[in-house]
């Protein structure tokens, strides 16, 4: 079968089969003559894939001395795959390799030399290489991972993100300060729009970290017109990412082309997070999920350096919970989201970095490639959207060769999502319940914040959550649940409050309409009204 078939097989195999990921693929569908076209379902290739920097040919004296200076003296797997197989030449390239295992260095190098072209320096005021994230926080990283990279070859980085000056952005590029640009989809966009700005491009690469993410946020049709604007016919296109469903396939097709090497550093034989992240499940009961939770991460603070991530389904539940936890915690707490001011974020993020013990609330704004140092565990409360979410999570975790582990907390309706998980080594985990003493403290906690606070934050769950109230079986005793949960239950005024929103009212209505779930077959609820009111629901986007 030529070449050309393979591809074309490969694309459309990836839209048939739903359920199928790179992983049965590895360095297939290349279109280029002196790569093997082979498809197969073995493990990763032979390739030696750790390699010494110091060994690698094309890459500048001054990149090796920044790599020895950063204490970096061999690749990892994937910057050895990709050293060896996408570096030395000019194709496009997808490549996936686990999280935590140095994915941004390896299109940091090949970025860098493709704007080299072999001279041991850059003089350009021109933006040779685009690199976009899913995230504000996750761009600056790369921005920082990039400058620790530059020294000595010219090479100026800069970075456009929401929230930033968008003046002092354009000012950057305008002048010839940006060799590197990396940014979040929605604000390049907006610079692009502007003629000196595509005037100041000439890009020999177009990176996507997190590629998956960035098609499925809603962002595929921005990722397309970034890149017709940014692309030329000499720029090479890569993707990056942990997870690479089918769902992206299409964008991949419109922005890779006809040209792809696959690049797949997973073992199809190995689950696709790491072995070295033990994971554990806390079953429990909707009403004592707060009471377990604190009890978990009581136990996970009494540890010698406990750097804790707690992932939350929404931004008033990771405010909510960090304000009710911290006087319980002996160590600091501290909450992030996309509602904080970039500026607040940053601080927040660079607080966390350094601080020798801490407890991060956040929201998915961290799931995906966020590099915080020595995360002792990742805790999950509530069932992440889906699997990929939940590998990113854990990947925050267990990084560069580090251990970790990993919990995730889950009510019993939630339960179900367990089954998609199946194939992962899960073990349940009983934690010790709370001490009368500090139920006490905990019940005056949950009564020293305001009903009003405690029902918004309520409602954000309703709206994040619709799947657990919508089982008409269970309904009625879940909303009891909740309103115990957050100590509401002899409220009854929270209880008019929480009917009057129009968004809750309709869920539990909704539910009262519909067949017991046991009739139906488990469906993600893509709910229809935001909670304020009939307008048309928008995903909002934590980022
Ligand atoms: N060659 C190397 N030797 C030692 N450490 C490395 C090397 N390359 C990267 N690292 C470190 O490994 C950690 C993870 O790197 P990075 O964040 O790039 O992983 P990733 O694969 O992009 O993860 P994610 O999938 O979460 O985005 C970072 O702390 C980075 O400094």
């Amino acid at each position: 079968m030529d070449e050309e078939s393979q591809l074309l097989l490969y694309v459309s195999a990836l839209k048939r089969c739903p359920s199928l990921r790179f992983q049965s693929f590895h360095r297939t569908v290349s279109t280029s003559k002196e790569a093997p076209t082979e498809t197969s379902t073995e493990t990763p290739t032979e390739t030696p894939t750790e390699v010494l920097f110091s060994e690698i040919r094309g890459i500048p004296d001054s990149l090796k001395r920044n790599l020895t200076d950063r204490g970096f003296s061999r690749t990892t797997p994937v910057q050895g795959r990709v050293i060896q197989e996408v570096l030395p030449d000019n194709e496009n390239a997808v490549v996936q390799a686990k999280t935590g295992t140095g994915k941004t260095l390896a299109f940091l190098l090949v970025a860098i030399k493709d704007m080299l072209k072999g001279k041991p320096s850059l003089h350009s005021k021109k933006i040779h290489s685009v690199i976009l994230s899913p995230t504000r926080e996750l761009a600056l990283q790369i921005f920082e991972e990039a400058k620790k990279l530059t020294p000595g070859t010219g090479i100026k980085t800069t970075f456009t993100i929401g929230g930033n000056s968008k003046m002092s952005e354009s000012n950057s590029i305008r002048k010839g300060f940006a060799n590197i640009l990396i940014a979040t989809p929605g604000r390049i966009n907006d610079h692009l729009t502007n003629p000196e700005v595509r005037n100041a491009l000439s890009v020999n690469s177009f990176v996507l970290d997190e590629a998956d993410r960035l098609m499925d946020m809603g962002f595929a049709d921005t990722i397309k017109d970034i890149h017709r604007d940014v692309a030329r016919p000499f720029t090479r296109r890569l993707c990056f990412s942990a997870t690479m469903p089918p769902k992206v396939s299409d964008v991949f097709e419109a922005i890779l082309g006809n040209k792809i090497k696959i690049v797949n550093c997973l073992d199809p034989n190995e689950p696709p997070t790491h072995e070295r992240v033990p994971q554990f499940v806390v079953k429990t009961e909707l009403d004592s999920l707060f009471h377990d939770s604190l009890a978990l991460l009581q136990e996970l603070s009494q540890q010698p350096s406990p750097r804790i991530i707690v992932f939350l389904p929404t931004i008033g539940m990771a405010d909510f919970l960090a304000d009710l936890f911290q006087s319980q915690l002996d160590i600091p707490c501290y909450a992030l989201h996309s509602r904080l001011a970039t500026g607040e974020r940053r601080r927040i993020t660079d607080k966390f970095r350094r601080a020798p013990k801490g407890i991060l609330f956040a929201t998915d704004v961290v799931a995906r490639g966020m590099d915080f140092p020595n995360i002792s565990q990742v805790v999950q409360i509530f069932s992440p959207s889906a699997v990929d979410d939940y590998i990113h999570r854990i990947g925050r975790t267990g990084r560069a060769g580090k251990s970790g582990e990993s919990y995730l907390v889950v009510p019993k309706q939630e339960q179900y999502f367990l089954r998609s998980l199946s194939e992962l080594p899960i073990q349940d985990y009983s934690v010790d319940g709370l001490s009368d003493e500090e139920i006490i403290k905990y019940n005056k906690n949950m009564q020293d914040i305001s009903s009003d606070m405690r029902i918004q934050t309520l409602k954000t769950l309703y709206a994040a959550k619709s799947q657990i109230f919508e089982d008409r079986s269970q309904t009625k005793n879940s909303n009891e649940l909740v309103l115990k949960l957050f100590g509401l239950e002899d409220e009854p005024a929270a209880k008019q409050d929480l009917m009057s929103s129009t968004y809750v009212r309709n869920i539990i209505n909704k539910s009262s309409r519909m067949p017991d779930r046991k009739n139906r077959g488990y469906r993600q609820t893509s709910f229809k009204q935001s909670f304020r009111g009939n307008k048309p629901y928008k995903r909002q986007f934590d980022f």
